[in-house]
């Protein structure tokens, strides 16, 4: 049986009488990237935390690389934590070769590595400057190099994107593929779907401390439906005209109608059942699924639910 990097199994974690996580399994496989997905306050860093051991669970388990977090496993981790912070009087290569020393390599390796990474980010001539003499984006992304010296077999990155311009973004993109390509098992958190969409072979969605998805992209969008937009002229009631051809599911959205489309049916099928019901169509586009969409309907699906339990309980303390 292969051993995950990382596997949760029904852990809750509880701060007072507040549940920031609540019975959340997951496996991050090996050679995977995970994109760890969720609103302000969903629960990821306290998840993340945990799976590092920086925080014990009140319930369930956390294993990495089979076992409970320790010196060892941890030794094979790179972890970029929230909180941003770096020594300000250091200078970036310093830093950067202190940190893969802590996780063991050799200090000639270690600054021979802290180079080569400070060149790739476009901070070659900032290697020797102080912290405290660098932008903010500039700090983050030595921070994140600091996470990666070592070459760890699995990284962790909480909201790795936030605080980078977009060409740094993208710089940070091509180093998570460059990562996973040499062979690390990537997770991170972010809440921009935009970086999930492009890197992740997998997601788990996070709302109120409870997951709502865990799954690859395609069963994601699956799980939003398909559909086609079609535009038609204005008081032209589409719904009336295609309903009896087996599009049943239709919405006027705006200037045009989203038309769901069954299993059995593409959207040039909508599209032919419109011409066929003589639709004084103006627009046609099939619905490009996108994961903030699965997001937003997941993301209240979950708070309907919350908000049903909550008045469920109410009702029967009431009744009591
Ligand atoms: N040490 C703590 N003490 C009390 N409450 C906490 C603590 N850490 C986290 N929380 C609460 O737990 C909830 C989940 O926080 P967490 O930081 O895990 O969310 P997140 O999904 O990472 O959100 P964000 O993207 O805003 O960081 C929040 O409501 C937060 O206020």
């Amino acid at each position: 049986m292969s051993v995950h990097p990382l596997e949760m199994r029904s852990v809750t974690k509880r701060f007072g009488f507040f549940t920031a996580v609540r019975d959340l399994s997951l496996t991050v496989p090996q050679g995977s990237i995970v994109g760890f997905l969720g609103p302000n306050g969903a629960g990821k860093s306290t998840s993340l935390r945990m799976s590092l051991g920086v925080l014990s669970p009140d319930e369930g388990q956390v294993r990495l690389f089979g076992g409970a977090p320790d010196i060892d496993t941890l030794k094979r981790v790179g972890f970029l934590p929230e909180e941003r912070g770096l020594y300000k009087k250091m200078s970036p290569r310093a830093i950067i070769s202190y940190f893969a020393r802590l996780k063991g390599m050799s200090a000639s390796d270690s600054r021979k590595r802290a180079d080569e990474l400070l060149e790739v980010m476009g901070l070659g001539n900032f290697g020797r400057s102080r912290i405290s003499k660098l932008s903010k984006g500039m700090a983050q992304k030595v921070q994140i190099l600091s996470a990666l010296a070592h070459r760890p077999d699995f990284l962790i990155l909480d909201e790795p994107f936030s605080g980078l311009d977009p060409v740094n973004q993208q710089g940070l993109e091509d180093m998570i593929i460059e990562e996973h390509k040499r062979g690390a098992t990537i997770l991170f958190s972010t809440h921009v779907m935009e970086h999930a969409e492009r890197l992740c072979d997998s997601i788990v969605m996070m709302a109120r401390g409870r997951k709502v998805f865990d799954g690859t992209l395609d069963q994601a969008f699956g799980a939003l439906g398909r559909a086609a937009l079609i535009g038609v002229e204005d008081g032209y009631d589409l719904n009336a005209a295609i309903s009896p051809k087996g599009f049943t599911e239709n919405e006027l959205a705006g200037d045009h109608w989203r038309v769901s489309l069954p299993a059995q049916y593409d959207a040039q099928d909508a599209l032919r059942a419109a011409i066929e019901a003589g639709a004084p169509i103006t627009s046609f586009r099939p619905e490009e699924a996108r994961l903030r969409d699965v997001f937003v309907s997941l993301v209240s699906e979950a708070e309907a639910e919350d908000l049903e339990k909550t008045l469920a309980t109410r009702k029967a303390t009431e009744a009591a």
